[in-house]
């Protein structure tokens, strides 16, 4: 796999780098419970129990509007994104199967492009 450059100090190379990153999580065969925010009217406790809601496209709604300072505010949302997802789903379930393989994915997105 291809190296990207090493990140450099400006805000929009590493910006570049979110975004890149984002297509890629979006794209694997299980984006599919992460795509959209989950609609806590119709999943009976979600609101209580996450408080914290993150989603793909919530995320690059973020990075489109300038909220990410860095690539470390960034990956903070992203793991937010699994992290509720552990909270919520049990671990053999397909939603929770997904989680664990999605953050395995970014995690090794992130130290192929160190
Ligand atoms: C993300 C995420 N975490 N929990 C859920 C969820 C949705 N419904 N139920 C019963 C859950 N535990 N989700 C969102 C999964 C989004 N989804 C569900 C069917 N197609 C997309």
């Amino acid at each position: 796999c291809y190296k990207i450059a090493q990140i450099s100090k400006d805000d929009n190379s590493q910006l570049a780098v979110c975004r890149v990153l984002l297509a890629e999580l979006e794209a694997h065969k299980d984006a599919w419970p992460f795509l959209t925010p989950v609609n806590h009217k119709v999943i009976l406790g979600y609101r209580k129990v996450i408080k914290r809601p993150m989603d793909f496209s919530t995320i690059k709604r973020k990075l489109n509007n300038n909220l990410y300072f860095n690539l470390d505010t960034f990956i903070a949302d992203v793991n937010l994104v699994f992290d509720n997802c552990e909270k919520f789903n049990e671990d053999d379930s397909d939603i929770g199967q997904a989680g664990h393989n999605m953050r395995k994915f970014f995690h090794e997105l992130l130290h192929l492009k160190k």
